[in-house]
């Protein structure tokens, strides 16, 4: 699509997942017409430095861990390690090599403009387009802006460890050589995912800087038991209450994304110093705002920073009804799968505005991204979630039951000879409802979909039994579950 013009119904900031739907929903079926301003890559994030790579980098591992457990397959593969090259090169491939034109042409086939640089808010329906090489371009939308910028990596205050050049997710995700000795900092998600497929390369020696006292802190405890319990028999070193005191390089030099970025490390923690070839820093996100003008179009940030949104996805505090903000700037929940889920509804808002419709329908409100958000953490093993956890629900003063069994039936045993892990379910005792659930174990993140209908769909517990199980899958754990809790 070719066009020279500087109005656009839709425009949006950032060109990630959530940017792209959208955009694509704002203008579907009508003669609307949309941008997308991006200043790196359209695919964002998710496509290039996170989900992506990050899973091309773990599916490999797991692959190799099954085979291993079947009698008849474990032969073939013998003792040998991971093809490091190979599964790069496949990582690389998943990753289209950084280059986002597929993705341009997706956008450019549905109506969307892809503009090259950073934007801006210039004022009301207002954004400026800087590029180094050019002029500023302003555009104007007839009827939204919408911010979905993302999120970075955050960097822990912590003394010396700027100076140091550490690797962020976006250098674990797209390494270029194995670092043999590595210290991540966190024990979230990004941590125990980077900490599985680091083994899985061959790096020698592996220390998780834990602050709290245990991993994947905001999931079931048990889940993290797991995780830890797995990361240690794989040889890592897990340390919880670390207290990173300062960080020392020598020669840090800027070598590239995923090259170790000069000499070894001494870190101090409690006291002690602990000397690797590479930091990893997976200590949570913040959102992507520095240099989007919120404060002078009036835009209040969260006290995390974040862009605060009402259940249309419209900024808060705004008048005329023309911001709007989507993903991981929003802070609701930082997914790639609610972002595109939080677009969904916002892309129907504008489009709906536009028409002058009502925003009469469970469609034009997005709240899925409060209590149901479904998540699958890719470690070894796998932790599936939707919805609230035991601990979570009674702090929100739900009155709940629980009931927990390992998955231990016939799909599973099926599935591979030394099949383990756990499931549990959280259950409002006054609707008689699901509200979390829990599965942890290998390859159980197709398990989460059934429960994320239940929580969502509000499924009574006695409705729950006549959903039969297939025999003989993984799935009878649910099954099992129903029975436990009859007694
Ligand atoms: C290592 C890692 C693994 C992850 N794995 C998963 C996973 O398996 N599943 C999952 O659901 N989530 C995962 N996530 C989270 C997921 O990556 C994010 O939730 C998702 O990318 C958010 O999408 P978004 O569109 O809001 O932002 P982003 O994907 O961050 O995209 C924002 C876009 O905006 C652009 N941009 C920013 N500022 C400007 C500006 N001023 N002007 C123009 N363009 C701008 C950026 O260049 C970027 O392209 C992972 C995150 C990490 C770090
Ligand atoms: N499979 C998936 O769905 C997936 C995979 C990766 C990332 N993500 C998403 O990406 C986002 C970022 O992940 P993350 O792991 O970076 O964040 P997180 O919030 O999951 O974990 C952050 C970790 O860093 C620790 N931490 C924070 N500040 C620290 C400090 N100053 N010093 C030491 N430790 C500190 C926290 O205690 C926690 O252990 C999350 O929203 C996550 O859900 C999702």
């Amino acid at each position: 699509m070719t066009t020279t013009t500087d109005e656009y119904d839709v425009i949006v900031i950032g060109g990630g997942p959530a940017g792209e739907n959208a955009a694509a929903y704002a203008i579907a079926g009508s003669s609307r017409t949309a941008a997308i301003v991006e200043h790196e890559l359209v695919g964002g994030e998710c496509s290039y430095w996170a989900c992506m790579p990050s899973k091309a980098l773990l599916r490999p591992a797991e692959v190799l861990g099954s085979a291993r457990a079947m009698p008849g397959v474990r032969g073939l593969v013998g003792v040998g390690r991971l093809d490091v090259p190979a599964v790069l090169r496949r990582r690389d491939a998943v990753t289209h090599n950084h280059d986002d034109s597929g993705q341009v042409s997706w956008a450019e086939s549905v109506g969307i403009e892809v503009i090259r640089g950073a934007g801006s808010l210039g004022g009301e329906r207002t954004v400026l387009v800087t590029r180094p090489d050019g002029p500023t371009r302003t555009l104007r939308a007839r009827s939204a802006v919408v911010l979905a910028t993302g999120s970075t990596a955050a960097l822990p205050p912590v003394p010396g460890l700027a100076a140091a050049l550490p690797w962020t997710s976006r250098d674990a995700t797209n390494l270029r050589e194995v670092p043999a000795r590595v210290a991540i900092i966190g024990g979230g998600v990004v941590a125990t995912e980077c900490a599985n497929w680091m083994l899985a390369l061959g790096v020698r020696e592996l220390t998780l800087l834990v602050r709290g006292d245990a991993l994947l802190a905001s999931a079931e405890p048990f889940a993290g038991e797991l995780v830890t319990r797995s990361l240690r028999e794989a040889g890592a070193s897990v340390r919880f209450g670390a207290r990173l005191q300062s960080v020392e390089r020598e020669n840090p030099e800027d070598t590239g994304i995923g090259r170790v970025h000069g000499g070894p490390v001494t870190l101090v923690v409690d006291g002690e110093p602990l000397v690797v070839d590479e930091v990893i820093v997976a200590a949570g996100r913040v959102p992507a705002t520095a240099s989007l003008g919120l404060a002078e179009a009036g835009v209040v940030a969260t006290g995390s920073g974040h862009v605060a949104t009402d259940e249309h996805l419209t900024v808060a505090g705004i008048a005329g009804q023309w911001l709007y903000a989507v993903g991981d700037v929003n802070g609701r929940a930082p997914l790639t799968h609610m972002g595109k889920y939080q677009a969904r509804v916002c892309g129907d808002v504008v489009a709906a505005r536009a028409e002058g419709r009502d925003l009469d329908g469970p469609r034009f409100t997005a709240h899925a991204d409060h209590d149901q958000v479904p998540q699958v953490v890719f470690t070894d093993p796998e932790v599936a979630s939707v919805g609230r956890t035991e601990g979570r629900a009674r702090a929100d003063g739900l009155d709940v039951e629980t009931v927990e069994v390992p998955i231990a039936v016939a799909g599973s045993s099926l599935a591979r000879d030394d099949f383990t892990g756990r499931a549990k379910l959280v259950i409002d005792r006054t609707t008689d409802t699901l509200v979390g659930a829990t599965f942890a174990g290998t390859e159980v993140a197709e398990l989460v979909h059934a429960a994320t209908v239940a929580v969502v769909g509000a499924v009574p517990m006695d409705t729950l039994w006549h959903a039969v199980p297939s025999y003989p899958t993984v799935s009878e754990v649910w099954l099992r579950l129903l029975e436990a809790r009859r007694g």
